[in-house]
C-alpha cells in the first residue's frame, strides 16, 4: 500500500468514496462484533444522522427475535427477509446502516451497497471478536459453538466480500469512539471535531 493511502490508526483508504457521499447510506459491514450496531448509533449521532440496525428492522418485520427466525425457518429464509429489509432502507438518502455480518455475502444486497451507499468494512482480529461475541449469546450462528472457530471460517468465507467496501477500518479494543474518530478521518480526512 502506497504510504499516502495509510491513514492513522489503521485507517485504510481506497479510492471508491463518492464525492456526494453525504447524501448516501454509510453502511458498516464486517464479522459479528466487529461493532456495526454500536459503532455505528455512535457514528450516527456524531454526524447527526439517522441509525437504523438492519438486524432490529428485520424482527420488527417478522415479529420475533432473529434467533427465532432462524430455529423455525432457517438461515436462508433469514437471509430473503434481511435482503428485503436493506434493500428498503437503502432508500431515502443519508442514514447510517448497521448490517448484519452476513448481509454483505449476498451478491444482490452488496451490489446495492457499493453501488448506491458508502460501505464501510468494520475489522478486528478473531481474538478480539471472540471476547466481543461471548459476552452475549443471541447470535444463532455461534451457539453452542466455538467463537474463534466459527469467526476464523466465517472470515476466510466473507472476506473477499468484506474488501470490496471502499472504506476498512480496524475496529480496536479502546473506547467506541476511536473506531468513530477513524471513520470519520477516513471520509473527510481530517480530525472529527472539524464536523
Ligand atoms: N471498537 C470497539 N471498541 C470496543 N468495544 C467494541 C467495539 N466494537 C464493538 N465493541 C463491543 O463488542 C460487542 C459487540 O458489538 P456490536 O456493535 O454488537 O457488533 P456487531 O453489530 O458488529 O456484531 C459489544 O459489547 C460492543 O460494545
Ligand atoms: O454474521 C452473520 O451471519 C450474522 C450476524 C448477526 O449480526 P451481527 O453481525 O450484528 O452480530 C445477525 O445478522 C445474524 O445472527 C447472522
Ligand atoms: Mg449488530
Amino acid at each position: 500500500m502506497p504510504p499516502s493511502a495509510r491513514g492513522h490508526r489503521g485507517v485504510r483508504r481506497v479510492d471508491g468514496v463518492r464525492a456526494d457521499w453525504r447524501r448516501r447510506p454509510i453502511v458498516l459491514v464486517g464479522l459479528m462484533g466487529s461493532g456495526k450496531t454500536t459503532v455505528g448509533k455512535r457514528l450516527a449521532a456524531k454526524l447527526r444522522w439517522p441509525f437504523v440496525d438492519a438486524d432490529a428492522e428485520i424482527e420488527v418485520a417478522a415479529q420475533m427475535p432473529i434467533s427465532e427466525i432462524f430455529a423455525r425457518f432457517g438461515e436462508s429464509h433469514f437471509r430473503d427477509g434481511e435482503r428485503r429489509v436493506i434493500g428498503r432502507l437503502m432508500e431515502g438518502g443519508h442514514k447510517i446502516i448497521a448490517t448484519g455480518g452476513g448481509a454483505f455475502v449476498d451478491a444482490e444486497t452488496r451490489a446495492l451497497i457499493l453501488n448506491e451507499g458508502t460501505a464501510i468494512w468494520l475489522d478486528a482480529a478473531i481474538e478480539t471478536l471472540a471476547a466481543r461475541v461471548s459476552k452475549r449469546n443471541h447470535r444463532p450462528l455461534l451457539i453452542g459453538k466455538d467463537p474463534k472457530q466459527v469467526l476464523g471460517e466465517l472470515m476466510e468465507l466473507r472476506a473477499p466480500c468484506y474488501r470490496q467496501a471502499p472504506i476498512h477500518i480496524i475496529s480496536a479494543d479502546g473506547p467506541h469512539e476511536e473506531t468513530v474518530n477513524a471513520i470519520l478521518h477516513a471520509l473527510i480526512g481530517r480530525d472529527s471535531k472539524a464536523v
